[in-house]
């Protein structure tokens, strides 16, 4: 079951410029920034009452985020849902037809386990599921 909207990803191309733009405009600071190597992104996330902002700047060449800036530029990126069982969601989505990018959920930001659809199967949107990790 998707519970809420746990984030929107924004791709940006610098971090430090977008955090002070997104602390104005919300009027709250970020409440942490993390590096996820493996998925090429520096995160800030900001909380916004039951939902949270989450900004993304590439950290190589090859990080999804660096190829969707070269393409459309800076902009919503991602909806991330919160899932109660992350796996059984993934089996369903594939059941139901939804191209699912990665069917071992993987280590995403902000101590959750994420996985990926693709958007080709989402009216193009892209959409990730995050679960608490215990
Ligand atoms: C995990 C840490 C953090 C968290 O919250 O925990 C994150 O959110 S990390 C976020 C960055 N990681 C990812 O996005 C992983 C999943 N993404 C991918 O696997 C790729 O980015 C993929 C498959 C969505 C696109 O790959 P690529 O750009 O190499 O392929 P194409 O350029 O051929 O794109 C295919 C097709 O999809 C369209 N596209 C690409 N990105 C997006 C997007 N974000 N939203 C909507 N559509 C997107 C692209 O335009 C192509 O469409 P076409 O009509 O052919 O132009
Ligand atoms: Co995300």
């Amino acid at each position: 079951m998707l519970t809420n909207v746990e984030h929107i990803g924004i791709a940006v191309r610098d971090i430090q410029i977008s955090n002070e733009l997104f602390s104005k405009l919300l009027n709250v600071q970020p409440y942490k920034s993390e590096t996820v190597a493996s998925e090429g992104v520096t995160t800030s996330f900001f909380r916004v009452n039951q939902t949270k902002i989450e900004l993304l700047e590439a950290t190589n060449p090859d990080s999804p985020i660096a190829k969707f800036l070269e393409k459309k530029g800076e902009g919503v990126h991602h909806i991330a849902f919160e899932v109660d069982d992350i796996v059984s969601e993934i089996n369903r989505l594939k059941e139901d037809g939804f191209t699912v990018l990665n069917e071992i959920p993987k280590l995403g930001a902000d101590n959750k386990l994420v996985c990926f659809l693709h958007p080709k199967s989402t009216n193009s949107v892209l959409i990730e599921l995050c679960q608490e990790r215990k």
